[in-house]
């Protein structure tokens, strides 16, 4: 069998986006393939798969949960492993929690646990979202392969390997991706008067995009605003007629984010009249907030307080979304931090996790469900 290194190095170099984890998928399969079969069962979904191991004395099943979608940043950490699709990462570590998913199957069919345990190999977390028609299919079409209680981990670079940081409640924000189109009169640069410039229109709702969290959100309550990608025009000397905003918008509960909707809103109408401009709003998908189930997140801690080289943390609430939060809404759960010890964040094109943390959280994981 390879190492747990050797996997998280070949599923590095092939990350791909939401619904399109072809490689990915086949990967993981092969290397189920290798594994003994007599206990183990496979379900494809789509890009994801289920894999379920059948406990020796059970009287529920635990699911585990990874992600296994990349994103499209271009990768500059400089490692011999790098992407080899040019433009797109791991650039969230979904290639080690994908490897910590597969040391606990390979660990669960060497040794069974008491427990059947399903693995949930999701695709699409960064988008479009893959946890909700993941769990929306298997109610319909598979309650067999659903779970009685529900964990995940995600890395974070910010802590030391060993670092399982959690909290009973609401771990991460709920979550809506925005996509704003404006749309003008373009024309020659020399003739302004005769044009609705959607460069200087993009430029203003910009900013004013970033009054509401300022001006219009309680200072007692919290919300993001982020606008990680702007594109309008074409050339250096012709007036742009079109320009589009993509961002995303967290809060902390449902209310606010309705709220910070209707400011946005409320602002492109502004936009409109002023510049003279038609702009629509797309919201894309959202994601429901990460609400760990109180005793789930407590059983972690408690279990990580007594576990050699893991540092148990109550940590605070964080404005990541993450889809596991359909599954936490559904099936009680909790998911954990993981300390990868880097120095680059999540989402930069330099992260590059510390290695030890695989096996530390296979056998962490694999003890954690083995206690259940
Ligand atoms: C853990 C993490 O980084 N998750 C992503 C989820 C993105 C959801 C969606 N595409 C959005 O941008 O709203 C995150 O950016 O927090």
């Amino acid at each position: 069998m390879q190492s747990l290194i050797e996997i998280r190095r070949a599923l590095h170099q092939i990350p791909e986006l939401g619904f399109q984890e072809v490689k990915t998928q086949a990967y993981i399969l092969s290397f189920l393939a290798e594994l003994p079969q007599e206990h183990l069962t496979v379900t494809t979904w789509r890009t994801g798969l289920i894999v379920s191991i059948s406990g020796t004395n059970p009287s529920k099943t635990i699911g585990w949960r990874t992600d296994i979608d990349g994103l499209p940043v271009k990768e500059e950490t400089g490692v011999a492993y790098a992407s080899k699709h040019e433009g797109h990462m791991h650039a969230c570590g979904h290639d080690c929690h994908m490897t910590v998913a597969l040391g606990l199957v390979a660990a669960f069919t060497a040794s069974r646990p008491k427990q059947n345990v399903n693995v949930y190999f999701q695709p699409a977390e960064e988008g479009p979202g893959g946890a909700e028609p993941m769990l929306n299919w298997l109610k319909e079409e598979r309650p067999d392969l659903l779970c009685d209680e529900i964990y995940a981990l995600h890395v974070a670079p910010e802590y030391p390997v060993g670092t399982v940081a959690t909290r009973p409640g609401l771990l991460f924000a709920n979550t809506s991706e925005l996509f704003i189109d404006l749309k003008g009169i373009g024309g020659h640069a020399a003739y302004p008067h005769k044009t609705r410039d959607m460069v200087v229109a993009a430029a203003n709702l910009l900013l004013q995009l970033q009054t509401i969290v300022s001006r219009n959100v309680d200072p007692m309550s919290s919300a993001v605003i982020t606008v990680g990608k702007m594109t309008a025009g074409t050339v250096q000397n012709v007036i742009a007629e079109n320009a589009r905003l993509e961002g995303t918008i967290r809060t902390l509960n449902a209310d606010s984010m309705q709220e910070v909707k209707r400011r946005i809103e409320a602002i492109c109408a502004g936009i409109e009249a002023a510049f003279e401009c038609t702009v629509s709003i797309d919201y894309g998908s959202m994601y429901y907030e990460v609400n760990n189930d109180s005793a789930c997140a407590e059983r972690l801690l408690s279990f990580a307080k007594e576990y050699e080289g893991a540092t148990d943390y109550r940590c605070p609430a964080a404005m990541t979304g993450e889809d596991f939060g359909y599954f936490v809404k559904e099936i009680p759960g909790a998911m954990f931090w993981s300390g990868a010890n880097c120095s680059y964040g999540l989402h930069q094109s330099k992260m590059n996790p510390d290695e030890k943390l695989l096996s530390f959280n296979s056998e962490f994981v694999e003890a954690f469900i083995r206690s259940l």
